[in-house]
């Protein structure tokens, strides 16, 4: 099985972060490990040290491609209107989800949870480094937590967009601040990417941890019991979430309001944390409560998933923009991208 990496010590979530473009981490030797998907699977390739090799492996996304039909256009001229009712009857949409940029607590090696904390100025690099990676991708709506950090990613990111759309935060806090927040106009409303953010996407909880060195807790709790507390599904952190408690709102969320954009063929964007995403990606690649403790997650590398007819299918992440050909992940969004390129030209 070609799972990936790495073993993650205390503190050090960006080690080996830029290696492993899938942004998603898994350590060897834990069981049966059905991480990656069919259509991914395929070819992957493997670096000597147990890693993905980005380009290798992006040669294969290529290659296993052009055996897939898929998603989406919706470039927005009246031409491409044939596009979009193709893409609601295939029933198929991009998943684009994003671990925020690094924080000022990731780099001090705090516990953050809940603590409302930015990005450093190499979170804000991170997010617009993701930005480029995705810039050719349709993106009908975002969603991120109610986190600065996670919200600060996504707009960073969307700065990247070819497209040029603006993201506008959906204010849905009061009646007024609804009322207030109207476009009158359809083709602003077209210009628009509506961008909702939900405490439910939230980090998990952390407790009393919160706002603790995580070398010094492990310290004087000891490793095991700080990794059981950190990764584990169903131990919390005291006064604190664990994970399962996080999915509880977190996939309850997905499936209740996020599912049915894509099952209509909507692109969606997501901006959140390690936990809340390890929370999800556990629902979208079916991992069990022994999988999930060793999936670890880089800051700042999206990762790309193809939804359709109700199953989701992992493409990996998008390379970066100096990699030829990276975007033709699937038919449709290699047209969309030539499209782009046709628009400028
Ligand atoms: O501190 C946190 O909120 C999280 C994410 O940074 O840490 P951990 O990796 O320990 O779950």
């Amino acid at each position: 099985m070609a799972a990936a990496v790495f073993n993650q010590s205390i503190g050090t979530s960006q080690s080996l972060g830029h290696f492993n473009t899938s942004g998603l981490h898994q350590e060897f030797g834990k069981g049966s490990v059905r991480l990656i998907s069919k259509a991914f699977e395929v070819d992957v390739g493997l670096s000597k040290r147990g890693c993905y090799n980005s380009s290798q492996r992006n040669l294969s996304i290529i290659r296993a491609s052009t055996s897939q039909t898929s998603v989406i256009d919706i470039v927005s001229s009246p031409s491409h209107n044939k596009s979009n009712d193709s893409r609601k009857k295939s029933g198929e949409a991009a998943l684009i989800l994003i671990r925020h940029g690094e924080s000022l607590w990731n780099e001090k090696n705090l516990f953050t949870g809940c603590v409302d904390v930015p990005l450093t100025k190499k979170g804000v690099e991170e997010a617009i480094e993701a930005g480029k990676r995705i810039s050719n991708i349709p993106i009908d709506m975002i969603y991120t937590s109610a986190l600065i950090r996670a919200q600060m990613t996504a707009m960073l990111a969307m700065t990247q967009h070819r497209r040029k759309k603006v993201p506008v935060i959906m204010h849905n806090e009061s009646e007024q601040a609804t009322a207030w927040s109207q476009i009158f106009s359809e083709d602003t409303k077209k210009q628009s990417i509506p961008f909702v953010a939900d405490w439910r996407l939230n980090e998990r909880m952390y407790g009393e941890l919160q706002g603790l060195n995580k070398q010094e807790t492990a310290d004087r709790y000891g490793k095991e019991q700080v990794h059981e507390w950190r990764r584990s599904y169903d131990v919390p952190p005291p006064n604190g979430e664990s994970l399962e408690m996080c999915a509880q709102r977190a996939v309850a969320y997905f499936k209740d309001q996020i599912e049915p954009q894509l099952l209509a063929g909507k692109n969606v964007m997501i901006a959140a944390h390690g936990n809340s995403l390890r929370s999800i990606i556990m629902y979208l690649d079916k991992l069990t409560s022994q999988e999930v403790i060793s999936l670890e997650l880089s800051t700042g590398i999206p990762m790309l998933y193809i939804s359709k007819e109700g199953k989701f299918i992992r493409r990996g992440s998008p390379a970066g923009p100096a990699e030829a050909g990276v975007y033709a992940y699937t038919k449709k969004l290699a047209l969309y991208r030539q499209k782009l390129d046709e628009m400028v030209h």
